[in-house]
């Protein structure tokens, strides 16, 4: 089967002026499938928004290879790899980051702008809000939502696009349990419609919904 990301021995590595390296992970081998939800878990401050960000090509990791569908993303220059990051993945990061001078459906729409599928995508989005259970929240701006709904919505932003790789940076922090299962089922619905999905988190309910686990010291 198809291998949508790869990590290939990869360390993560923060150079520190006279002091030696931080070093958040080594020798890191992970493999995530189409229709496998591999969770990065570990304390706060272990590293694991950073071996997220390394995932999404937004830094390269210190040592090691980071494939997407087999490709080397050290061969890509920067422009490549946006390219292939707006075709490919979606990225949800912890902060949820919605716009707040928008509307839901319009912070939703965000990533068809650079791609020029805004008109073709309005369907789409409102589909989508349906499915993650907010439908009815549309017209409303981010700041009258809840966490939960904050996060609903974000997720909603990240599948715009009909990512092959969903990489999600601690979905359920700060979220009730009933909330945080909620979050939850989603992307094991995703998982299950054969999205790569790949998660930072410490929350045991959240590791134990994984295919595969990497777990940072
Ligand atoms: N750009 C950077 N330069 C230098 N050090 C960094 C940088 N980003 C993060 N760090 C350090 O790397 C360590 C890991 O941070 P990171 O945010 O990856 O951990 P985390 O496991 O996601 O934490 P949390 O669960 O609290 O979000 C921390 O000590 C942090 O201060």
């Amino acid at each position: 089967m198809s291998t949508v990301l790869e990590f290939d021995d990869v360390t993560v590595a923060y150079a520190r002026p006279r002091d030696v390296p931080l070093v958040l992970v080594s020798g890191c081998d992970i493999t995530v499938r189409p229709g496998r939800l591999h969770c990065v878990a570990g304390r706060s401050g272990s590293g694991k928004t950073s071996v997220l960000r390394v995932a999404a090509g937004l830094v390269a990791p210190s040592e090691g290879r980071v494939l997407w569908d087999g490709l080397d993303l050290a061969g890509l220059d920067d422009d490549a790899v946006t390219r292939l990051r707006r075709d490919r993945v979606g990225f949800l990061d912890q902060a949820g980051s919605l716009l707040d001078g928008m509307s839901v459906l319009e912070n939703v729409l965000v990533p068809a702008v650079p791609a020029r599928r805004v008109r073709e995508l309005g369907e789409r989005a409102l589909a989508l809000l349906d499915e993650v259970g907010i439908a009815d929240r549309a017209s409303a701006r981010p700041g009258e939502l809840s966490g939960g709904e904050r996060q609903r919505a974000a997720l909603a932003r990240a599948l715009l696009l009909s990512p092959r790789l969903l990489i999600v940076d601690e979905p359920t922090a700060g979220l009730d349990r009933t909330s945080a299962d909620g979050i939850i089922d989603l992307l094991v619905a995703r998982r299950d419609a054969d999205v790569a999905v790949l998660v930072a988190s410490h929350d045991p309910h959240l590791i134990d919904a994984a295919d595969a686990r990497t777990h940072l010291a």
